[in-house]
């Protein structure tokens, strides 16, 4: 019970974990023979909040090869060193509906569909700067820690077997050479994205890495900025649409969480702005996604209300309080105030503009206002301009600064 208390977070975590434990279906992935020796039974969950803190359970320090999780953290580190524009130039942003081994291009442009399936993540691994594959594998890795918040280190075994085996990932990799999307020779490419499937992490390092795109790019636990916001939003979205295959608009559905799974038997899923979470079971089912690591983040999901669509009611007015000040009209302001608030403001208080007095818009009680409304507050006085007699019509108080400049 006191360890309970001492983080309900990690006891909502044992709950789930404990529910899915007995779930046997699937196999481990066997398609080299290090993957097939692990442990099946192991299983081990995550949680990372947007301030860092850790919660973790079960088999949550048990280390496996990243693999297809790599794939949506190289892409991060793609768009952001080269935009988006340049990526997609390489890669496209479909949902292919087919296995990750797909042999999936686009007919007129060769662009693999997405850089979630092979193609389009070894094509992402190819826009690595450098000539070699040690250059670009250094960046992989470099991208990766700083994402994990520690150094990762390569099984050099499952490296060797990925290298030995990988075959249809190199015909990939010439696919993509010879439609001209591809950004280095097939070899450099497929040898920088074998090392990087077999780079180790646990399940804790998982959330860390899914919370840094929860939190828009910075890392929770180091403080550190690994990317931009743009590219943490376009990562996130690129999973929503594509992260779990040809399992993906039903994973949408059930839990509705941008989320990448891997054959080693993980799973990132982030709430975009709350939190990341990691999870660790290696059996598969027939796509290739973690049996036990998909029904806990189902029931995870569904038990705490997770979906990202998920309704939440009505959102509190931002209008605190109206007063009337002699001829003024005084609106007091709270809490955050994005779009929709911006539209309730403008709209309930318009008809207290008037030429007799002026209408205060006080934001003393706001604390913060989405970038894409700063501006139609802060020009309000100017739009609506001054009354005949010359006082303004609409006063901004904002002690605190929160419409910014
Ligand atoms: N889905 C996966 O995790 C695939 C990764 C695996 N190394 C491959 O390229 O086939």
């Amino acid at each position: 019970m006191a360890g309970q208390l001492r983080d309900p977070v990690r006891h909502m975590l044992e709950s789930v974990l404990d529910d899915v434990r007995a779930l046997s279906t699937g196999a481990v992935a066997s398609y080299i023979p290090e993957l097939a020796m692990v442990d099946p039974e192991r299983l081990g969950a995550a949680l990372v909040s947007t301030h860092g803190v850790v919660h973790e359970t079960g088999d949550s320090d048990a280390e496996f090869t990243i693999q297809s999780v790599s794939k949506p953290f190289v892409f991060a580190l793609a768009v952001d060193a080269l935009g988006l524009a340049e990526v997609t130039r390489h890669v496209g942003l479909e949902p292919s509906g087919e296995p990750f081994n797909a042999i999936s291009l686009e007919a007129t442009s060769g662009r693999p569909l997405n850089p979630m399936i092979n193609a389009g993540a070894i094509v992402t691994t190819s826009l690595m700067r450098g000539d070699t594959a040690e250059e670009k594998f250094a960046l992989v890795r470099a991208g990766l820690e700083r994402f994990a918040g520690r150094d990762l280190t390569v099984d050099d075994d499952v490296f060797t077997s990925e290298a030995s085996t990988g075959d249809r990932n190199r015909a990939l990799a010439y696919l993509t050479r010879s439609a001209g999307t591809l950004a280095s020779t097939a070899e450099v490419a497929t040898t920088a994205y074998f090392r990087q499937c077999s780079l180790t992490v646990n399940a804790r390092d998982l959330a860390i890495m899914a919370a840094t795109l929860a939190t828009g790019g910075v890392n929770p636990v180091t403080g550190e900025r690994v990317i931009s916001e743009d590219a943490a939003r376009w990562t996130m979205a690129v999973m929503t649409s594509c992260g779990m295959y040809d399992a993906s608009g039903d994973w949408l559905v059930r839990v509705g969480l941008p989320a990448k799974s891997g054959v080693g038997g993980g799973i990132v899923a982030v709430q975009p702005g709350q939190f990341g979470i990691g999870t660790f079971s290696p059996r598969l089912d027939e796509r290739g996604n973690s049996v036990r690591g998909v029904a806990t983040l189902e029931l995870l999901s569904e038990r705490h209300g997770l979906h990202m669509l998920q309704h939440h009611g009505a959102p509190l007015s931002p209008i605190a309080s109206l007063k009337r000040d002699g001829a003024d009209t005084v609106a007091m302001l709270r809490g955050e105030i994005f779009f929709a608030g911006a539209e309730e403001v403008l709209t309930r208080l318009s008809p207290f503009v008037s030429d007799e007095g002026c209408l205060v818009l006080d934001f003393s009680g706001v604390t913060r206002v989405g970038d894409g409304s700063k501006p139609v507050f802060a020009t309000a006085p100017t739009l609506v301009g001054l009354a005949p007699d010359g006082h303004a019509r609409v006063v901004v108080r904002d002690p605190e600064g929160v419409l910014g400049e």
